[in-house]
């Protein structure tokens, strides 16, 4: 079933002085940085919307025999520049209108990437945690039925988000291939190795924000080996982040999970505390001189924040308090809208999502590469790969930055933003 996106969302945005959803973000960010590009206006509206948000029924068999309902979407947002493109994501707060706002930031993360695909995103509401593991794989096998028809290596090819992960992407590809009549590595990336997974792409969204983090450390006139950081979320993106910068000198003081947070103003040893997948909200068992609250890790006294959760945590009533000078932004959509203005006036630089996270994609990239090719890089080659392309989407936002003296986010828009468009006019699609 095709359902049409949520209509309030226009009467919200208007009312709303600070959107924090992610589909009004997303819009808002757009709009703003519309202004900074020739494009046509008819194409910036059309980008406001999806092409297509599928929303389906997901039944699942629980262990003890009762039977439960849960929805899963599909967002597509476009496609002008090659096959939809996202994560799903197993959280209780996935909803359409989430799912539409991660698509929207998926177009533009592959564009600054330039990368071949367009922006998707979808997901289940279900607490993840709430589900044994024969639990997870059979709503997983369901949910790959459910929307098999408008996924596909060439058409929409998910991936790990938030409460998902490599084995979640085996389930999906194996269910969709038993469908097809034949095995489709393709259809997902983020898969283990051993079925066409690719190396390095478990770590690559940590590893990006990590690379971009050290980037804009230099840029500032900063040495890694006197800055501090400080690592909200310590999952896929943020352990692998924390680690990454602990291990090329960076202090980091503080992570946290969905509990809280340990700080130690000398550092911690972030490879001996638990990641989520390691251990799932273990980062408090692990010794540290102080414990705070995930409200509190925003405002510690360090050099870079690099939120890598939830969405929407830095908001105007927070901004202010932010003592970091440099936020990168691991998980996506961590900054409202009126909190990024409120940064901007404090000189605050905000190094977004659609660029610092885009490690991730940009290997799965790389897998749906090796999986056409039935070939398998080595991590050597995969990390390479990686550094270079995103030094280059680095430079190319950079460049930006310096000749129009925009911020962060609205420069990497401007490169996005002029790749889509120029696509569009080239293949003369309207709008
Ligand atoms: N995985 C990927 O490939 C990519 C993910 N992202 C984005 O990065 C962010 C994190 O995703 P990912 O690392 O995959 O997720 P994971 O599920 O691997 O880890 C999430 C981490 O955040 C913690 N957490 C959950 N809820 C909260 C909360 N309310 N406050 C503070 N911490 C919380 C979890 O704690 P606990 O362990 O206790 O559950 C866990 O440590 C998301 O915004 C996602 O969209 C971006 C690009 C790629
Ligand atoms: O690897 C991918 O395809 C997408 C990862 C993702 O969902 C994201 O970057 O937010």
């Amino acid at each position: 079933m095709s359902s049409t996106p949520p209509t309030q969302t226009a009467d919200a945005e208007s009312a709303d002085d600070e959107p924090n959803s992610a589909l009004l973000t997303a819009r808002r960010q757009l709009e703003r940085a519309a202004a900074h590009v020739d494009v046509d206006a008819g194409v910036v509206e059309r980008l406001k919307h999806p092409t297509k948000v599928q929303r389906v029924s997901v039944p699942l068999e629980r262990d003890d025999g009762s039977v439960e309902v849960f929805t899963g979407y599909r967002a597509q947002h476009d496609d002008v520049r090659g096959p939809y493109k996202g994560g799903l994501r197993y959280h209780p707060a996935v909803t359409a209108e989430e799912c539409i706002g991660l698509s929207m930031w998926m177009t533009w993360k592959c564009a600054v990437m330039d990368i071949p695909f367009g922006g998707g995103k979808g997901g289940i509401a279900v607490d993840p945690k709430s589900l044994s593991e024969a639990e997870t794989e059979r709503l997983t096998r369901r949910f790959a039925e459910e929307i098999r028809d408008v996924v596909g290596p060439k058409q929409d090819v998910p991936a790990p988000d938030m409460g998902t992960d490599a084995q979640t992407m085996a389930w999906f590809m194996d269910a969709y291939s038993m469908q097809q009549g034949e095995t489709t590595p393709g259809v997902v990336t983020g898969k283990p190795p051993v079925v066409g997974g690719s190396y390095g792409r478990e770590e690559a969204p940590g590893r990006s924000t990590a690379i971009i983090a050290r980037e804009a450390i230099e840029y500032d006139d900063r040495d890694l080996a006197e800055t501090t950081v400080a690592v909200q979320g310590f999952g896929s993106v943020g352990a692998n982040a924390a680690r990454l910068l602990d291990d090329w000198g960076a202090t980091v003081v503080a992570v946290s999970d969905v509990n809280g947070a340990i700080y130690d103003p000398d550092g911690l040893d972030t490879h001996a505390i638990p990641t989520h997948e390691e251990e799932p909200e273990a980062v408090l068992e692990h010794d540290a001189p102080e414990t705070v609250t995930n409200e509190e890790i925003l405002e510690l006294e360090v050099d870079v924040l690099i939120p890598a959760a939830v969405g929407n945590v830095i908001t105007a009533d927070n901004a202010d308090a932010i003592e970091a000078e440099i936020v990168v932004e691991g998980a996506n959509g961590p900054t409202t809208f009126a909190a990024d203005a409120i940064l901007e006036e404090r000189g605050v630089s905000v190094i977004p999502d659609i660029l610092a996270n885009a490690g991730g994609v940009t290997v799965s990239y790389f897998e749906w590469l090796q999986d056409i090719n039935r070939r398998q890089w080595s991590l050597e080659r995969v990390n390479e790969e990686l550094e270079t392309k995103m030094l280059a989407a680095w430079a190319d936002v950079r460049e930006q930055v310096e000749a129009k003296d925009l911020t962060w986010r609205d420069a990497a828009y401007v490169v996005a933003l002029s790749r889509i468009a120029e696509a569009k006019a080239v293949r003369g699609l309207w709008p």
